[in-house]
């Protein structure tokens, strides 16, 4: 039914997976950043049955290379099972949503053959608005929300970098509470080396709690094409990043998800770490000249903010700025690197 993952199946089984006919089947929409690095250290884990989900060009490099990490807590090279859009066919547990929100649509349509009435499917894009879209195309049972604190990348030669020792991937029901479901993914993960999976009953706030920490740090480090200590070092930096802190958790608070104290704490220490050498994934992908997740990011932030009151005219300047590169992106005006 799966040609290459057939072709690999019995070689990967005797490899790596170690599983019983039980084993969790996990499909992996992208091998980027995320859905390369998490999906990686199941295959390297061996506590499921892995196969990604891909598009020509990558799934060419993967079909070639296999699939390699390069990561802080040891590098990972191996084979790994792919599958092209149309491809897809019923029986997988989980689907792993790593795309970026700019492909959401596509990417909607490569996993629907895929989706059965036993699936999950489990998104870690950055943002919000996803999660409403996925439960309007599958419906509430199928969804899970999730978020990743990792900070990693797609070298150009293929590889999937992991930069720092960030190495969370949270998970949990919309609905709240923890199923069975949720717990059975928090195992597959749980022997995966340079990962720490939570399931958590309460993931809608801490979906919020994610975007209030992106969205002070996307607003720092793309208005200011700084990374956090950079920010940090400059005069009133500190002040600023803790003001935009604030605002978001008002934001957050507005829409019925106040932040923890702890978070706020930590966050405050993070923001204010003049040695930081931490960026977001849309300042790295900016300087790139690549596509950017503006109005999925910063433009819902702006929304929610005017919504709820709370001053708005940064998140302005900040979208606004998005806006305005991809505007000159879009004309090919950037300069040349
Ligand atoms: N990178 C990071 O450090 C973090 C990122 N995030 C969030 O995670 C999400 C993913 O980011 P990231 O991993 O960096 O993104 P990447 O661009 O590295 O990876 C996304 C991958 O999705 C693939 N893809 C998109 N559409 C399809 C499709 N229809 N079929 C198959 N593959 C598809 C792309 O494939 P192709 O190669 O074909 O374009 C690409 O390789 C974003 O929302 C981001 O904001 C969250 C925390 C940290
Ligand atoms: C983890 C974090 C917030 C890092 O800034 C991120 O999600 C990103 O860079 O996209």
């Amino acid at each position: 039914m799966y040609r290459t993952f057939a072709k690999h199946g019995r070689r990967l089984g005797s490899l790596t997976w170690g599983r019983g006919d039980d084993a969790m089947r996990l499909l992996v929409l992208g091998a980027g950043a995320l859905g390369g690095y998490f999906g990686g250290r199941l295959v390297e884990a061996g506590t499921a049955e892995v196969a990604f989900l891909l598009r020509p060009a990558r799934r060419a490099v993967l079909e070639r290379d296999g699939l390699r990490i390069d990561s802080p807590f040891g590098a990972w090279q191996g084979p790994v099972a792919t599958l092209a859009a149309g491809q897809a066919r019923p029986g997988w547990d989980v689907i792993l949503m790593s795309c970026k929100a700019y492909d959401l649509d596509d990417a909607i349509a490569a996993i629907r053959p895929a989706v059965d009435a036993r699936t999950a499917i489990l998104p870690v894009l950055n943002g919000l608005s996803h999660v409403d879209r996925l439960i309007a195309e599958f419906g509430p049972e199928r969804v899970l929300g999730g978020l990743a604190k990792i900070q990693a990348t797609l070298a150009p030669d293929g590889t999937v970098r992991q930069l720092n020792d960030w190495r969370w991937i949270t998970f949990g029901e919309v609905g709240g509470g923890l199923s069975e479901r949720v717990r059975a993914i928090e195992a597959a993960f749980a022997p995966a080396r340079g990962v720490v999976a939570q399931a958590v009953p309460d993931i809608m706030a801490r979906m919020w709690e994610k975007l209030v920490h992106l969205g002070t740090s996307a607003i720092g480090t793309v208005l200011m094409r700084a990374n956090v200590g950079e920010v940090a070092r400059s005069p009133g930096g500190i002040d600023f990043l803790h003001r935009m802190l604030d605002r978001n958790a008002a934001i957050a608070s507005a829409r019925g998800f106040p932040v923890r104290d702890a978070f706020l704490e930590e966050f405050r220490a993070v923001f204010a770490d003049t040695g930081a050498a931490y960026a977001t994934s849309m300042l790295r992908d900016l300087e790139a000249g690549s596509r950017i997740e503006a109005d999925h990011i910063l433009g819902f932030l702006l929304d929610a903010a005017r919504a709820a009151g709370v001053p708005h005219e940064v998140h302005e300047a900040a979208w606004l700025h998005a806006k305005a590169y991809e505007q000159r992106r879009e004309a090919g005006r950037l300069p040349a690197r």
